[in-house]
């Protein structure tokens, strides 16, 4: 047993608390970075701005991590918010993206692929 939620320490103090929370946004954080990567692929992959926003795939995500939220300890419920909030931000860089890639020279594309 090693679960996501079993790795926090019992805090007695608010520094403590902040210093495992700066400890996480450490690891989070330069991953973050990488999933936004992937939206600058996925905007030049699709080449399509009505392709951006994929409800099936959102879907898909969201039942994966209330699964693996559940699995680990933590909240489906605060997972789904969390995962839905951030996936906004994300189709909207993914958007920023695409345009700013076909400012750079991205031929957008005549016909479905
Ligand atoms: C990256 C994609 O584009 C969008 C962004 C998603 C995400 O943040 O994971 C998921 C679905 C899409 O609405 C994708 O279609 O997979």
């Amino acid at each position: 047993m090693s679960r996501a939620i079993d790795k926090v320490p019992h805090c007695t103090t608010m520094e403590e608390v902040r210093q495992g929370v700066n400890a996480l946004d450490d690891i989070l954080v330069p991953l973050l970075v990488t999933r936004s990567g992937f939206m600058t692929q996925a905007a030049r992959v699709k080449n399509d701005p009505q392709r951006v926003r994929d409800e099936d795939r959102i879907q898909t995500i969201v039942d994966r991590v209330r699964e693996q939220a559940a699995a680990e300890g933590g909240s489906p419920e605060l997972m789904e918010q969390l995962y839905r909030a951030m996936m906004e931000l994300f189709i909207a860089y993914e958007h920023q993206e695409l345009a700013r890639l076909r400012a750079a020279g991205l031929t957008p594309k005549t016909d479905k692929e």
